[in-house]
């Protein structure tokens, strides 16, 4: 029998998780790489008056031979160079399809070394750009969201460190997740059927938690700050030839060019955790096998017919982390031993982790709408927008909406959350969780049900739930 995997063997924290539980470094020590702090000490100033390109050209190649051995060194510099990279790349209305040696040789170093593709991901962005706002004495208790920073961002707005903060928190209110799991599968070994059901209960506690954490985004991140200012930074270099980048970047003097999608929050390893633990299985966006509800999912799918996005995103996380997933993977029989024990407690509790997952992402379905759709959709009706930023979202209202990671993002969410439920072991959650009962069309109080063709869309009020006027699936987030 293949042995429970250990979470230090993979870099995960009991206590933080997918994030080091030693906080990441905020500057780089060496005085060599003084030049690269410097400009990051204004990246948005930079980038505000357009001077980061002119700044990158004059630098020179650095080595990182000094940092080559240590962790946190490097993901320092991982996480800087992907900023200037990207603040390269998107700057000015015309992309640059070429990345100076500067940039381009460190990055692709420091990027082998870490396991991860030399773009911005989630862990560049998220995972290794946080900081205490101050050194508290309970700093071995409880991180407090309200006492985290990020290090850096493009725009120096509130906005975007609270966009990457409430990923981070996420992270970290998931880290029980992880634990608990393990514990389930451990118990699952003793067979106490117990203490198999109890851990579940607590798993689908926790995720709702992190539901309540999403939602937080409204607090501080305005969804027009977020799709002018800050998105346009995010995106990558793959499947770019509408805003400018047909073949990908260049790196240096590298011949040909290369493609990488765009920072997602699909890279973030938790969920796909939670997805491995619970046997919730992703197919191709369009191609979901019919739902069947208690069959065994396992059945239905092969390895051809996983998810390539979801896929392709494990490819993007840190390699420890893409290889605790792959012996999660090998390790995970939750769902087949609640089918074989058939025993009312236990099935309850295995479907209530899946409703959690579900409403999850049903809530992120309506931060989405609210954050991409809407927007496009204003900017759309007001015929352009009157804000300085990349071409990046200039023909956004006119087309297909896509995630940074490239997803036709409406029907694969959509997708994503129906399957959650797919796995449902029991009567109760068969029935809640594939008629849709958790993702019924909510209304907003004062709206109606009426048509109006000439719907009034207002501008979401940051942190009111309920913001819209008339009831449309786009307007509601409710799909
Ligand atoms: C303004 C905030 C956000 C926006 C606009 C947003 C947008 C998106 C989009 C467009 C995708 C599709 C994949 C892609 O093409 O990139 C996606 C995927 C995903 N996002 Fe977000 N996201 C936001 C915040 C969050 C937060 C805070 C979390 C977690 C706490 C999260 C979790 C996920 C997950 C797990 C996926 C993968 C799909 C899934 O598993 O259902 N997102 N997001
Ligand atoms: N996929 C999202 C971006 C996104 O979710 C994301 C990108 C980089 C770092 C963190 C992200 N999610 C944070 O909450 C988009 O299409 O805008």
């Amino acid at each position: 029998m293949i042995e429970l995997p250990n979470l230090q063997d993979y870099d995960i924290s009991p206590k933080s998780g997918f994030l080091p539980e030693d906080k990441p470094i905020s500057r780089l020590s060496s005085a060599t790489y003084t030049q690269w702090e410097v400009i990051m000490d204004s990246l948005p100033s930079l980038i505000l008056t357009k001077r980061i390109r002119k700044v990158i050209e004059n630098l020179p190649v650095l080595s990182i031979d000094e940092i080559s051995g240590d962790k946190p060194e490097l993901r320092r510099a991982y996480s800087i160079l992907c900023f200037m990279a990207h603040a390269y790349v998107w700057n000015v209305d015309v992309p640059s399809d070429q990345l100076p040696k500067s940039i381009a040789t460190p990055l692709l170093e420091v990027s082998e070394l870490l396991e991860v593709p030399p773009v911005a991901t989630y862990a560049g962005l998220c995972l290794w750009n946080f900081k205490d706002i101050f050194q508290l004495e309970q700093q071995l208790g409880e991180w407090d969201l309200d006492n985290l920073a990020t290090i850096n961002t493009f725009t120096g707005s509130i906005d975007e460190s609270w966009f990457y903060l409430v990923s981070v928190y996420f992270e970290y209110k998931g880290a029980s997740c992880i634990t608990n799991g393990l514990e389930t599968l451990k118990a699952i070994r003793e067979d106490n059927i117990a203490k198999v059901t109890s851990n579940l209960q607590h798993l689908a506690e926790s995720i709702d938690k992190l539901g309540s954490v999403m939602m937080k985004m409204e607090e501080m991140c305005d969804p027009h700050a977020f799709y002018y200012r800050i998105r346009p930074y995010l995106a990558g270099w793959k499947n770019m030839a509408d805003a400018g980048l047909p073949k990908g970047l260049r790196y240096g003097d590298e011949e040909t060019h290369r493609q990488y999608s765009g920072g997602s929050n699909a890279q973030s390893s938790l969920i796909q955790t939670l997805d491995i633990l619970l046997n919730v299985e992703h197919f191709p966006t369009g191609v979901r096998p019919k739902s069947t509800p208690g069959a065994n999912t396992k059945s239905i799918s092969s390895e051809s017919g996983q998810n390539n996005f979801m896929n392709e995103m494990k490819t993007y996380m840190p390699g420890p982390h893409q290889r605790f997933l792959t012996h999660l993977q090998q390790v995970s029989n939750i769902r087949s031993y609640v089918m074989e024990k058939n025993q009312h407690q236990l099935t309850l509790a295995y479907d209530a982790c899946l409703a959690m997952l579900k409403s999850f992402r049903d809530k992120h379905i309506q931060i989405v709408t609210r954050y991409i759709i809407l927007q496009a959709k204003l900017q759309k009706s007001a015929g352009s927008s009157n804000t300085l930023r990349s071409g990046l979202s200039k023909t956004a209202g006119k087309q297909e909406q896509k995630g940074t990671g490239g997803t036709s993002l409406i029907p694969f969410l959509k997708q994503c959350r129906d399957e959650t439920g797919d796995p449902a072991a029991g009567e109760w959650g068969q029935r809640v969780l594939s008629s849709g009962v958790l993702s019924t069309k909510h209304k907003a109080s004062g709206d109606t049900d009426k048509e109006d063709s000439n719907r009034i869309v207002k501008k979401p009020r940051i942190g009111m739930a309920g913001d819209f006027k008339e009831v449309g699936e786009e307007e509601t987030g409710h799909w």
